[in-house]
């Protein structure tokens, strides 16, 4: 994929070689990703003949940095014995221009794969299975501390090789503490920017309200819903000049929209939606429950837990559609400039989570509820199909603002 930034010759190229002092010497292969946060290039460990993935970002002038959280939270994650499903860090550095992360290379994203799928959708086998692993990666990052805030099919990618039948957590760019050192839960902020990618968001999100676990799992419900329907009912909203409709879809979709939010998902997942509705906000959810409404669909379905997954099967060639998919280049996606305005809540919310100096920078009380769309140079480069779920975003929408209205329930 082709970045949609200015070239930038200080920044890593393919052909070019990065030297960590303890680790050796990294040969750039190929470029994997390049979005409006990161770049991430195939590298090659040139003493051990390995291949890895490398995440970089320039020390100045980012959009919102991101790749101090990453390291920060599979470094943790790799001191746990519970990390199975997260790229394993290698190693970490800074030239002064750029910083960069080395971590375990994995292969295409639930995404791209899904919209390989010939009706983009998983088999039910495949949607089901994947539920379950992508519920037990969210278990165990909230587990350790911190909410993902942008749970999206994306972010997860499966493993190469033999470890195809696991799916691994990507990008903690927008993860998020949400208890302290000692296990305290940290109190809610007034209100919080509408960040993550909008038509994953939750509602919570939607009316800049600070995000708790409940949220990551409705996000992953949205994301569930799609991988094995094909669409969501708002896939063709826009996801900027719409996103205030794109909540009330969701909150629709609670009513009279319910069965169509459904259709073509096995009938089980209509109660995962209830249990993660009434979780509180201080609740760890259970995901016992939510496993085991997807264990009943196995049941009745009869699928093969051990079953190969779509992309393992010779007939749909998936991996490599999915490659192609991710060469088609721009869609529409639109990210958001970052805005610099702190309030009292929010430097009071850094003072509370002062062992995470990893906060996010800007979030609260700007004045303007209209989103500022970033330059042209920092256009997202994302596949096309119907990519549009694919946005991410971060805006400062006003928590005043008389048309986001404070969300109480659904
Ligand atoms: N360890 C890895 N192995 C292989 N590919 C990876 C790896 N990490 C990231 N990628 C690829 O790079 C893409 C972007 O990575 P990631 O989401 O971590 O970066 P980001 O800058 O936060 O992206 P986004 O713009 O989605 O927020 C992923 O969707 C995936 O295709």
């Amino acid at each position: 994929m082709g970045s949609n930034r200015q070239p930038d010759p200080l920044m890593p190229q393919v052909g070019g070689t990065i030297t960590h002092p303890e680790h050796g010497q990294f040969k750039i292969l190929k470029s994997l990703a390049s979005g409006p946060f990161s770049d991430v290039f195939k590298v090659l460990h040139v003493q051990k003949n390995e291949r890895y993935a490398m995440k970089c970002e320039r020390e100045e002038g980012n959009i919102r940095p991101v790749l101090k959280l990453d390291v920060y939270v599979l470094t943790q994650m790799g001191k746990n014995s519970h990390g199975i499903g997260f790229p394993k860090l290698i190693c970490a550095g800074r030239t002064g221009y750029y910083k960069y992360a080395i971590m375990q290379l994995v292969g295409a994203d639930l995404g791209r794969l899904r919209r390989a799928m010939p009706d983009k959708r998983f088999t039910e086998t495949t949607s089901v299975l994947v539920a379950l692993q992508t519920l037990n990666r969210i278990e165990t990052l909230h587990d350790l501390g911190w909410l993902c805030r942008d749970i999206k099919s994306p972010n997860f990618a499966i493993g190469r090789g033999n470890e195809a039948g696991t799916v691994f957590m990507l990008d903690f760019g927008f993860a998020r503490r949400y208890k302290d050192n000692s296990g305290n839960l940290l109190p809610p902020r007034n209100a919080a920017a509408l960040l993550g990618t909008i038509h994953y968001a939750p509602l919570a999100s939607h009316y800049n309200q600070e995000q708790c676990r409940k949220d990551d799992l409705e996000s992953w419900l949205y994301m569930v819903i799609e991988m094995a329907a094909g669409s969501l009912p708002w896939a063709n909203m826009d996801a900027l000049k719409q996103h205030k409709m794109i909540a009330e879809a969701k909150k629709f979709a609670r009513t009279a929209g319910r069965a169509q939010l459904f259709d073509g998902c096995p009938k089980e997942y209509d109660e995962l939606m209830d249990v993660i509705d009434n979780i509180g906000f201080y609740e760890r959810p259970n995901y016992h429950k939510l496993a085991s409404i997807l264990e009943a669909a196995i049941e009745r379905l009869k699928i093969d837990r051990y079953a190969q997954l779509d992309w393992q099967l010779p007939g749909y060639d998936l991996i490599k559609r999915a490659d192609h998919i991710g060469d088609l280049g721009e869609s529409n996606l639109l990210s958001m400039r970052l805005k610099e305005a702190k309030s009292e809540e929010n430097i009071h919310a850094e003072k509370e989570n002062n062992n995470f100096p990893l906060d996010e920078p800007n979030l609260i009380s700007c004045s303007s509820p209209e989103m500022e769309p970033v330059p042209a140079g920092h256009l997202p480069n994302y596949e096309g199909g119907d990519g549009k779920g694919e946005e991410r975003t971060q805006s400062n929408n006003s928590f005043n603002d008389a048309q986001s209205p404070r969300y109480h329930n659904y």
